[in-house]
Order: structure tokens, then sequence, then C-alpha cells
């Protein structure tokens, strides 16, 4: 994950100082790109731990179409307990948009677009389209979302026995959200690629403000100290045939032997 730790220091190195919405104040430099080869392993960051039991969880509950957090503290993981209302209710946020994402045709609601039966349909009838596109990025429905999404667009590319994709993220919190972030979409094309018969290939994790916050300095400068580990592969246990049918047993991270976990503050 070496590719991870030098995004980190060309932050450090280019971000420039930025008061943000949440008052901690950050670096930030708008613009990064980073590519990672599934084929020559998994990419979680080694030089700490990370919490693999958050980043399935919220995976399988984004596409569930679930945006109440009741199932993620069903099963421990508390991420995304500070944006909820009092029922647990985060707004039209991720998953809403990837299976219910409304259709308006002549200003009048006609229904929901499910994009994640619509990508796996059209990876199957037209597997060399460039339009394998899935938004959360809805204008309309911001204004109600206790988040707008930071992961905003990806597109799914096949070429040859090959599936790649690329991840637009708006906003990427480089130590906290972004190694889940990493994981989470090179999970998503691995299940994918699992599901349509194809080969994972790259992940690209194009990040528009990439930040670190003030209260993250010395968390990222022992990070940075650190040596990277060697990858971890993702085991699927079994076939799987629809990328719903997955559940949380179905991945075992073989050779994951990462640093000591490094806790920081999240920025409300
Ligand atoms: N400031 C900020 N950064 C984020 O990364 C972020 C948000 N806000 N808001 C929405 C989601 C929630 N996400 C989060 C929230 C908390 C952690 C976090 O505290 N991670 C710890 C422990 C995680 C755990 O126990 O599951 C870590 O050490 O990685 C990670 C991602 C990503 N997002
Ligand atoms: O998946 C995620 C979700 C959130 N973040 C970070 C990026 C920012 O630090 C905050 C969001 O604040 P905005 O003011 O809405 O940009 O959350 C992330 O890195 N990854």
């Amino acid at each position: 994950m070496q590719e991870y730790l030098n995004a980190l220091q060309t932050v450090l190195d280019e971000g420039v100082p930025s008061d943000d919405r949440t008052g901690t104040g950050t670096i930030s430099h708008f613009g990064l790109q980073c590519r990672y080869d599934l084929r020559q392993g998994f990419p979680l960051v080694t030089t700490k731990k990370l919490h693999l039991r958050s980043i399935i969880h919220e995976l399988l509950w984004f596409l569930a179409g679930d945006t109440n957090i009741t199932y993620l503290k069903d099963n421990g993981v508390r991420i995304w307990d500070e944006w909820a209302d009092e029922n647990g209710d985060l707004g039209p946020v991720y998953g809403h948009q990837w299976r219910h994402f409304p259709q308006v045709k002549n200003n009048t609601f006609v229904g929901e677009i499910d994009q994640i039966q619509t990508l796996l349909d059209a990876i199957k009838t037209n597997p060399s389209s460039r339009r394998h596109i899935v938004s959360a990025w809805n204008p309309g429905d911001v204004d109600d979302m206790a988040l707008p999404p930071c992961h905003t667009l990806w597109q799914v590319r096949v070429q040859g026995d090959t599936m790649h994709m690329q991840l637009y993220q708006r906003s990427a919190d480089m130590f906290l959200g972004v190694p889940f972030n990493i994981a989470s979409y090179a999970l998503l094309l691995e299940m994918l690629a699992h599901v349509t018969g194809y080969k994972a290939g790259n992940f690209i994790h194009t990040m528009g403000d990439a930040h670190i916050y003030s209260n993250h300095m010395d968390q990222v400068a022992t990070q940075l100290a650190r040596k990277p580990h060697e990858a971890p592969r993702l085991i699927i246990n079994r076939q799987v045939s629809s990328l719903f049918d997955f559940k949380y047993d179905d991945f075992t991270f073989e050779n994951y032997n990462p640093d000591a976990a490094i806790k920081a503050p999240v920025a409300v």
C-alpha cells in the first residue's frame, strides 16, 4: 500500500491550510489519483489495523439499499452513528440512490431506477459499454441527506476478461475515511467481477478535495514512519451468483498482518 502512503505524503507536502465545514481545519490538496492493481493483492492499508467488519457490513448495507443505521448497529458498526437522526435515519444517502434513484420525466416522478441491477444487466448485454456508471449524487436530494455523498460516482470498464473500476470521491479524509473507501470499492469490484465472470483488474481512486485534518497530524506521522507489509489476498468462500446474496462470512482476508490500530477523532 505504498500508493496510499505516497498519496498521504503528497497531501502533507503540497496541501494548503484550509477552513472546512466541521471547523477542525485541514491541509488540502485538490485533485489526486491512486491506482491499485487487484491482481497484485488486495489493497488493505497494512500500516495500521483496519476494522474490516465495518467496511464489509457498510458495503452490504449500501447494496441492500438501506439508509437506516439499525443494521449497522446490530452488527457492531458505529461509523455512521454521529450523522443519524433519532430514528437512525440518514436520509436518501448511498443505498437509496444506488437502488432507488428517482426517475423524473416531464417534471413528473415516474418510478425508481435500480442503478446496481441496471449495471449488472448492462455488463451482461453490452460489456464494452463506456456508460457503466453509478451515481450517488442526486442534486434534488442533496439537501435531505445527513451528509452528501463523498464517494460520488463510479464507473466500471470491461476490457477483455478483466473488469476495472474508477471512483470519483469529491471529498477525502485521507487518514480515516480513505483506507475504508479503498477497501470498500476494491471489495465491490471483486464482488462484481465474481458474479459476472470477469477478473478484477485496477481500482482507480480519483479524489477531489484530499485533506488531512489538523488533529490527525501525529497519527499520519506515525503511519508514515511504518513500512508497509505484504498485501493480503481476498478469498470469496463460495460461488455466489447474485450480487445481492453476499453475506459477511463469504469473505476472508488471508495474510493480513497489519501494524497496530492508530486512534483518531472523526470530524463531524
Ligand atoms: N470526517 C469524516 N471522515 C470520514 O471518513 C467520514 C465522515 N466524516 N462521515 C461519514 C463517513 C463515516 N466514515 C467513517 C467514520 C469513522 C471512521 C473511524 O472512526 N474509523 C476508525 C475506527 C473504525 C471502527 O471502529 O469501525 C479507524 O481507526 O479507522 C471511519 C470512517 C467515513 N466517513
Ligand atoms: O466515505 C467517506 C465519507 C466521508 N468522508 C469524509 C470527507 C470529509 O472529511 C467528510 C465530509 O465532509 P464534507 O464537508 O461533506 O466534504 O467526510 C470520507 O473521506 N469518506
